[in-house]
């Protein structure tokens, strides 16, 4: 089994791009099903490498196995029951701690409140407080892998996604698990801005020596917002030294930025392509589950108890943006507070009475269709035509999914406005559109512009 295993990631290493095999095949363990001799379990770290490994690679893998042991093999695909379940990718395996556990920490004393300070990071975001759904899967995987192996896994990490999805908390949990394993580490997070701040002080008092040594003697650099370096020449100079420093020395970077690398306004060209290194994770706005959930999880973290009815009030108009969800959630508690009331539904509605209006004010369907049509240089008539090209299906479908998540038109009100079209197809727009989403980064960022357009 095990030759089998490593001859089909050779053969995927050479036939896919590095970014391809690095985030779906690499992190794959094939373990043995007691069905059968050419029965396995395939392993993935969480739902989403699973079902996209089921769909585009495990009847490639099956029709490996059929040569290699000349007899049909069966492979059933399982996530992992637990992050230590992941397994670590094999490259520098040599000094690769145990996949099943987190580093050893090198000194038993925990860190004083000054050395932690020094850190700059957030004790309250950490793994634990971090809800978990499918918009933040693949990286909060990625993320805890990184934990576990800082240096080895996936050096750089990138992290992107819109404003307030948690791309920072996700950076400070990754810090705060490594430190906290690693009280000895030189560990280190620091906003872009921040950084560009350094770098003038450094420049203006003579100190780049000193900064420039500072930097590389991090064992752990985590950057938060680099879209912040946009067209500063100098700091993106620095940077890209440091960062070369630190990847050489086997030192770990984690970067987020509010676009996918090749999108971030005016960053040169060697920067990006180096962020291409390791691994690129998405954090996609959150569904309506899971930002129950995170609200749950906040009023739970703050004891104040709401009811199902006001978390799905406050969930269902508080789309995109996690920390305007949590800044509802606190509106709420402190209208509710000042007016001695307790949390109902008729109070939240009070105190989110301008949200509210004005969700189901500004956007109509009709701004969703226009908006669409003309990002994607089509005719608004072509929104409720028959036509099915796919230049013009797509960018419908795009609309379809849009208008279900941005107004509160039922499906059956939108297929009517799509050119009188079945509720069904709608639903099947709107799974398309969130299948596609994870897998196609172009499409994810259309949807991205276009929310924040259509938003204003
Ligand atoms: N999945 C989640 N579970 C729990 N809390 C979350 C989650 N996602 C975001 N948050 C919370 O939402 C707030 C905003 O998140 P954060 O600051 O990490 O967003 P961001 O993506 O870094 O935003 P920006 O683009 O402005 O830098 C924080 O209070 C964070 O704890």
């Amino acid at each position: 089994m095990n030759e089998f295993w490593s001859a089909c990631l050779n053969r995927f290493e050479q036939e896919l791009p590095a970014q391809q095999f690095n985030t779906w095949i690499k992190g794959l363990r094939l373990e043995r099903d007691e069905a059968g001799p050419t029965h396995f379990r395939l392993i993935a770290p969480n739902r989403f490498v699973m079902q996209w490994v089921r769909e585009r690679y495990l009847a490639q893998i099956e029709a490996f196995g059929l040569e290699f042991f000349s007899a049909p093999v069966n492979i059933s695909l399982r996530v992992a029951d637990t992050v230590a379940d992941i397994p670590v990718p094999t490259e520098n395996t040599e000094s690769a701690p145990s996949p099943t556990a987190p580093v050893a920490p090198a000194v038993s004393a925990r860190p004083t409140n000054a050395e932690y300070e020094k850190t700059r990071l957030n004790a309250d975001f950490t793994f634990d407080t971090l809800v978990t759904g499918r918009a933040n899967d693949l990286a909060r995987a990625a993320a805890q892998q990184v934990a576990m192996n800082p240096g080895v896994s996936y050096n750089p990490l990138f992290i992107y996604g819109g404003v307030g999805l948690g791309k920072t908390h996700l950076i400070h949990a990754i810090g705060n698990s490594i430190y906290a394993a690693n009280p000895t580490m030189e560990v280190r997070y620091v906003h872009a801005e921040d950084y560009f701040s350094d770098v003038v002080r450094a420049f203006q008092q003579n100190s780049r020596e000193a900064f420039k040594r500072y930097y590389r003697s991090l064992d752990l650099l985590l950057i938060d917002d680099i879209q912040f370096f946009n067209r500063k020449d100098r700091t993106q100079e620095e940077f890209f030294y440091a960062f070369n420093a630190l990847i050489e020395a086997k030192k770990q970077i984690i970067i987020t930025c509010d676009t996918y690398p090749k999108d971030v306004q005016g960053l040169e060209e060697r920067l990006v392509s180096r962020f291409d290194w390791g691994l690129t994770v998405a954090i996609e706005p959150p569904e309506l589950e899971m930002r129950i959930a995170i609200l749950k999880k906040k009023a739970e973290a703050e004891q104040i108890s709401v009811s199902d009815e006001v978390s799905f009030l406050i969930a269902k108009n508080l789309k995109s943006n996690v920390r305007e969800l949590e800044g509802a959630l606190n509106r709420v508690v402190a209208y509710a507070r000042f007016h001695g009331r307790d949390i109902s539904l008729d109070v939240a509605k009070e105190a989110l009475r301008d949200i509210i209006g004005a969700t189901n004010r500004q956007i109509s369907l009709e701004l969703v269709q226009k908006t669409v049509s003309d990002f994607y240089k089509i005719k608004v008539a072509d929104m409720y035509s028959q036509k099915r090209t796919r230049a013009i299906a797509r960018p419908r479908q795009i609309a379809m999914w849009l208008t279900r998540e941005l107004t509160s038109h039922s499906l059956p009100e939108i297929g009517e406005a799509f050119g009188g079209r079945d509720h069904t197809t709608v639903m099947h727009a709107c799974r398309t559109i969130i299948d596609l989403r994870g897998k196609d980064t172009r499409l994810n960022n259309d949807l991205h512009v276009l929310m924040q357009t259509i938003k204003g």
